[in-house]
């Protein structure tokens, strides 16, 4: 199979139809809901955390809180429901997850989106967690991954997820594939590629986006959605202090499997930086969504569905 990455795919225009780009319509219903774009920010503890969360649901973007701090879960289910907000939160395939999900059910606290977020989502713990929450919570949207093949998708589907989340291994704080040899590191876009062929269920891209093409660029080839971690980092709004380093601004990204977030040195998949402060996370996402109406324009359509179509090229074959 010839592989390829976002950087050596260009997409090919077709005749414009529309009048203006703010005629461009870059939503996108996702289980439940409808979505401003199709861009949900990393489930990490470096990009989401409460109060970016409530700015998300009422501003009408997807978000997924992170499991990290996962005595604090519940009350985050109870307070968006209490303010008439969705709830999406993260979950893994340990024990005390199943305790978790009992004591959301006792609560009466149904989540409208639950993900299953662990590094190897194609694992039998994975499907066995699946089957539970979709036992408590038939109607919960549910999200697992992380997949990399379209063998793990037919299986993730056919278990009960609503959704699958692709990529091992591309993401900018990621070092799987230095430290296991394994991933979709350096050919994530044709991994997406790869697992549309199995898919019935949307699809999320999740790592490895650098510029706001890369978003089109993952629609092309079979993405719903897109996971975006660093280039949604950095912001005013994300979580942690701003850093000042040589008289410029930063904020902290550590991968969730980075020593610093899991607090030990064992099975250690992901590293820590430095993020360049970017200002407001709201003009980030506005210019995000001025860039997808420009794609739609060059894709000859008028929403998301056209650039699905579009013809392309592979520079570095
Ligand atoms: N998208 C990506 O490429 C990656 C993402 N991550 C992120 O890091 C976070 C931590 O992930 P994860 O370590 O899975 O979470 P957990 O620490 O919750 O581990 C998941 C469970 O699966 C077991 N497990 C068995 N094989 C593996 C394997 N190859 N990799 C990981 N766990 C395995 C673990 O046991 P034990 O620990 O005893 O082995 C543990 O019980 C998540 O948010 C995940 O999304 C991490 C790496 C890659
Ligand atoms: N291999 C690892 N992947 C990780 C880790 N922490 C997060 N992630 C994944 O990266 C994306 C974000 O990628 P980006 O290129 O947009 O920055 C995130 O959604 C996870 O899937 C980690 O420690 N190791």
């Amino acid at each position: 199979m010839k592989a390829f990455d976002y950087d050596d795919v260009q997409l090919i225009p077709n005749e414009c139809i529309i009048k203006s780009r703010k005629d461009a319509d870059t939503t996108v219903k996702f289980g439940p809901h409808t979505f401003k774009l199709p861009v949900v920010p990393s489930n990490m503890q470096t990009v989401i955390n409460r109060p970016l969360a409530i700015w998300l649901a009422q501003n009408g973007y997807f978000y997924i809180m992170h499991r990290f701090q996962p005595e604090k879960r519940l009350d985050f289910v109870k307070m968006m429901h209490q303010k008439h907000l969705f709830a999406s939160i993260s979950v893994g395939i340990k024990d005390s997850e199943y305790d978790f999900i009992d004591k959301l059910k006792k609560a009466n606290e149904q989540p409208e989106y639950i993900t299953i977020d662990v590094a190897h989502g194609h694992s039998i713990y994975v499907i066995k967690m699946i089957h539970y929450i979709k036992k408590v919570f038939p109607d919960t949207f549910l999200i697992a991954g992380n997949l990399g093949t379209p063998d793990a998708v037919r299986e993730i589907e056919n278990a009960g997820a609503d959704a699958t989340k692709i990529g091992i291994g591309p993401g900018k704080a990621c070092i799987t594939k230095l430290k296991t040899g394994f991933g979709t590191g350096g050919w994530q876009l044709s991994a997406i590629k790869w697992c549309s062929k199995t898919a019935r269920k949307p699809m999320i891209a999740d790592g490895g986006l650098r510029t706001n093409g890369d978003i089109a660029k993952s629609i092309r080839f079979g993405a719903t959605m897109v996971m975006i971690g660093s280039m949604l980092a950095g912001h005013e709004e994300s979580p942690g202090e701003v850093v000042k380093k040589d008289g410029k601004k930063y904020k902290h990204y550590w991968g969730s499997a980075s020593a610093k977030q899991k607090g030990t040195k064992h099975n250690v998949e992901g590293r820590q930086m430095l993020i360049p402060y970017r200002g407001k996370i709201a003009d980030t996402l506005n210019s995000m969504k001025e860039d997808l109406q420009s794609s739609i324009s060059y894709a000859g359509g008028k929403d998301l569905q056209s650039i699905r179509t579009v013809n392309y090229v592979v520079l570095h074959s």
